[in-house]
């Protein structure tokens, strides 16, 4: 199972969230990235930890005002991206070209949608993985892979159907290992969760008991 760590805009120390996300990730041999904010990428990298960016722009190189251009993302030590989160949507054209500035910069990428339909849409524009996450739950500690086992279910079979090299994460409301398991016996490939890492007291038990049915 991938755990992405989603650190949005939260006011927590994304430099300890992340050296907590290292030391857990050698501890059990479980895959986990830190997706930081664009300006703390680098801090983050410097951890040892996997990086993600939480979006990439659509653009090259160029007069692209206030953009977050992939490759100064990776020059910071990204190696992957998330797309299209719900809280920060792309038009289908703008998705395809971040999707195209991604590969450009040699990015592992997620792209995220609401429901199975978007789900099949996201696979068919060929990214490495989807991530399915109903906007409701997000943040609510009400788990998607308890609250609505069918979407999980139902997002696994439509990106298979359109192509079964995508894998497929759920996100919204994941907190504990007791959630990461019901995700992965519904089908997934791995969890994105937010808040119930970067808001936690400790982080680090956090995470460890994330992973523990993995571990
Ligand atoms: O990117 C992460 C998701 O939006 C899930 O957020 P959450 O774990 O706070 O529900």
């Amino acid at each position: 199972m991938f755990v992405l760590v989603n650190l949005k805009a939260y006011p927590c120390d994304p430099v300890a969230v992340a050296t907590a996300a290292h030391e857990v990730s050698d501890a059990t041999g479980v895959r986990i990235a830190i997706a930081p904010q664009a300006a703390r990428l680098s801090a983050v990298a410097d951890t040892g930890v996997e990086t993600w960016a939480q979006h990439v722009s659509p653009v090259e190189h160029g007069s692209h005002t206030g953009s977050t251009l992939a490759e100064a993302a990776a020059d910071a030590g990204a190696v992957g991206t998330l797309l299209n989160h719900s809280e920060n949507r792309l038009k289908l054209a703008d998705l395809d070209a971040s999707l195209d500035a991604a590969e450009r910069a040699d990015f592992e990428t997620i792209v995220c949608a609401n429901n199975p339909d978007q789900i099949a849409a996201a696979a068919a524009l060929d990214p490495d993985a989807v991530a399915v996450e109903p906007p409701e739950l997000i943040g609510t500690g009400t788990p998607v892979s308890k609250a609505d086992p069918d979407i999980v279910r139902d997002a696994v079979d439509a990106a298979a159907a359109v192509d079964d090299s995508v894998d497929v994460l759920c996100g919204a409301g994941i907190s504990t290992g007791e959630d990461l398991a019901s995700a992965q016996d519904l089908g997934a490939d791995g969890v994105l969760l937010a808040s119930g890492v970067a808001k936690a007291d400790d982080p680090k038990a956090a995470l460890e008991d994330l992973v523990e049915p993995v571990a």
